[in-house]
């Protein structure tokens, strides 16, 4: 018997909501095999983060030799990448073994308000990964990052959809749980269609983790094969499911049920917005 194989490049999480836990926790879910490249051990709980712990480009590299001389990688992704040198290392690993398909969340700022990297390593991302990747995922903050101007239109997001691919990346999606609403609508796009993926947004604090699970979850279906847009509509769905079905931990943003999935039927709704 065999199995899929993912990596997740990211940072721990001693909470467990986020980062290379979530992610491992979400590939086991998609019935995919895990392995993981850690970047920084976070102290963090769903209150906040209380230490960040940087690892040495080296041992980023060694992680990554490891697994790709030895296991083999059919998809993989990064999270929490804290300095410009780790985010240098990886890019060349990547560029070097031919690894991917390659999912960049560029994790910026965790739920709770603290900076997850150093301004440099931001400006970095463009330069490194970006135009490494087959889809970036940003949050709407990141996505106002990434392109410079506040994205409060949809024609707006539509461009700076445009302006990421042009940094390098195959395709994007504009995450939209920092919205407000009815619902948490996504922007996709790929070059040639433009998709909105749209659930009922869910009343809850309980949202930690959720950019990492869903870039988790398009990196396990990649890793099975499956084409770009299925991945993502599968992960909207497993997020989806996550985010309704909380399991209300600890006193502040807690983590999201990656049982959700398998025990829950809450269906995402696709389609295709004109491209003028
Ligand atoms: N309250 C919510 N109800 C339903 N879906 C949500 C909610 N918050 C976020 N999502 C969805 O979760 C996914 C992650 O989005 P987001 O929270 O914006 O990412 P990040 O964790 O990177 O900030 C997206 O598919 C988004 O639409
Ligand atoms: C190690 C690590 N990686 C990523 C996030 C972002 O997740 P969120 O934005 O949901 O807090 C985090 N808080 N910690």
């Amino acid at each position: 018997m065999t199995a899929p194989r993912a990596l997740t490049i990211a940072g721990s999480d001693s909470g467990g909501g986020a980062g290379i836990q979530a992610d491992l926790k979400t590939f086991q879910e998609l019935g995919v095999f895990g392995m993981s490249a850690l970047t920084a051990v976070t102290a963090q709980n769903t209150l906040g983060v209380t230490g960040i712990y940087e690892l040495e480009s080296e041992a980023v590299t060694r992680q990554l030799d490891a697994v790709t001389e030895d296991i083999g990688i059919d998809a993989l992704k990064t999270g929490m990448i804290g300095t410009v040198a780790i985010m240098e290392t990886i890019a060349e690993k990547v560029a070097q073994n031919h690894l991917g398909p390659l999912v960049v969340d560029p994790v910026m700022v965790a739920k709770s308000g603290h900076s997850l990297l150093d301004e440099a390593a931001r400006n970095a991302l463009v330069d490194t990964l970006i135009p490494l990747a087959t889809l970036v995922t940003p949050n709407l903050p990141e996505a106002e990052f990434l392109v410079g101007e506040r994205l409060d239109t949809e024609t707006k997001q539509k461009e700076a959809a445009c302006r990421i691919r042009e940094m390098g990346a195959a395709a994007v999606v504009i995450k939209g749980g920092h919205l407000d609403g009815e619902t948490a609508t996504d922007l996709f796009y790929d070059g040639e269609t433009f998709l909105a993926l749209s659930a009922p947004r869910t009343q809850t604090p309980h949202t930690h983790g959720t950019g990492c699970t869903f870039s988790a979850a398009v990196t396990a279906e990649l890793a099975k094969g499956q084409p770009l847009t299925d991945a993502v509509k599968t992960a909207k769905t497993f997020i989806t499911r996550a985010i309704s079905h909380p399991l209300k931990l600890g006193k502040g943003h807690g983590p999201t049920n990656h049982w959700g999935y398998r025990n829950h039927s809450d269906e995402i709704r696709t389609w295709i917005i004109p491209s003028s």
